[in-house]
């Protein structure tokens, strides 16, 4: 819902604005750029406007357009408003002609919201100057109630400076810090419903993602590999201007050594195998670091002493955005972000995990264990990686 004469859409971050002076403008520009990319891609026009601790969306479909604002990283909420001057009689009369058009009965309230001391009028007044004006515009019609608890419509208005802002509804972004913010990284995805979902958080915190996935040939298959590339195109809806394709590496063969050869820590091996493969795409495109979709103990390959054996094979750090997270909270952001449908193909894929599992691997008897050239092979593979756009 949106207020008539609505022409703009106010968008509110958090982190960001703990910044120094310099880094916020920094991160502004970038916010402004992303919102660009995202309206730009989804096809809804608006000009986005850079202003200290208000970007604003000017528009001709302000709710369109505060929808697709609050799926850029960094925003907290972004709302459809209407602009006024800063001034106690603009604002009254445009609450008013607000509650005409969209109120149908039951409670109210007023949320009034003021920044800095220009306006001639305190918060609490101009909220009750403004419920007195919609009772008077409503009650012909109805019997309104005053209930500032839990009103059934609330007229919001924040005011600034400059400008006051209007506004019936609060679309909630994801927060974070704009992507673009922060170094890149290599995501290893490999399509299951955590991987996706750590991609996402890693880019809600301002990280652009080379997404990479480790075929596992005769153990994997079309339908494996095709819900890696469906959950990186869903990925890349909220990354338009920072898109990667999806590195396919063929692992196909180091896989079927790997069950050949290994029924303990063959699981772990290949974690290992996937983490080198990481760092040589790391490597080469410059990134930060890598991310996993593991999270402590949700399966036996990821307790805490299995995750310290893998990681030594990198130099890199490795991150895990899940790491401490329940699976219930997993699936549900992964259905929250678009990713779950996608994770849920049935990939049919040959059994790769051993009969029985490991739970506590020590990293010498590993290296003992696993091919000696592991590295060699990662190199390998990537240099004959396939570049899939999503
Ligand atoms: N074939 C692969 N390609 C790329 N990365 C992979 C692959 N298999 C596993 N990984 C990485 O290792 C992590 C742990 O692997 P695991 O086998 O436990 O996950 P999964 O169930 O296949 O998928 P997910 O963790 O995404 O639900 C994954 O989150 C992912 O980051």
């Amino acid at each position: 819902m949106e207020p008539p004469g609505a022409e703009t859409v106010v968008v509110r971050y958090g982190d960001m604005s703990t910044k120094s002076s310099r880094v916020r403008r920094g991160m502004e520009e970038r916010l402004v750029e992303n919102i660009e990319a995202l309206l730009a891609d989804r096809g809804v026009d608006g000009d986005v406007e850079r202003r200290p601790t208000r970007p604003l969306v000017w528009t001709d479909e302000p709710t369109a357009a505060a929808e697709v604002a609050a799926d850029a990283f960094g925003v907290v909420s972004a709302s459809p408003a209407r602009t006024l001057p800063a001034e106690p009689e603009a604002i009254v009369d445009a609450m008013a002609e607000t509650a005409r058009t969209h109120y149908d009965g039951g409670s109210f309230a007023v949320d009034a919201r003021r920044a800095g001391d220009t306006f001639p009028m305190d918060s609490e007044d101009l909220g009750r100057e403004g419920g007195q004006a919609i009772w008077d515009a409503v009650e012909g019609d109805f019997e309104p109630e005053v209930d500032l608890d839990d009103p059934d419509f609330t007229v919001n208005v924040e005011v600034r400076e400059d400008a006051a802002f209007l506004y019936l509804t609060e679309f909630p972004g994801p927060g974070g810090l704009p992507l673009g913010s922060q170094r890149p990284v290599v995501a290893l995805v490999s399509g299951g419903i955590d991987s996706p979902v750590a991609v996402y958080e890693i880019m809600r915190k301002g990280c652009p993602v080379v997404p990479v996935y480790v075929d596992l040939g005769e153990y994997g298959g079309q339908d494996h590999r095709a819900r890696a590339v469906e959950t990186v195109r869903t990925l890349g809806s909220y990354a338009p201007n920072f898109r990667e394709p999806l590195r396919v590496v063929p692992g196909g063969e180091t896989v079927e050594l790997l069950a050949d050869s290994l029924e303990q820590g063959r699981m772990l091996a290949f974690r290992r195998f996937c983490l080198a493969v990481a760092e040589e795409v790391a490597l080469d495109v410059g990134a930060a670091g890598i991310v996993t979709g593991e999270a402590i103990g949700q399966k036996s390959s990821q307790t805490t002493q299995n995750l310290s054996a893998t990681d030594p094979i990198t130099d890199l750090p490795v991150f895990r955005p899940l790491l401490t997270m329940d699976k219930n909270d997993i699936t549900e952001r992964a259905r929250a972000i678009g990713t779950f449908i996608d994770s849920t193909i049935p990939a049919g894929c040959n059994r790769f995990a051993p009969a029985q599992a490991e739970t506590s691997a020590r990293l010498d008897r590993l290296r003992e264990r696993e091919p000696d050239d592991l590295r060699e092979r990662a190199r390998d593979a990537v240099a004959d990686l396939e570049l899939v756009e999503p």
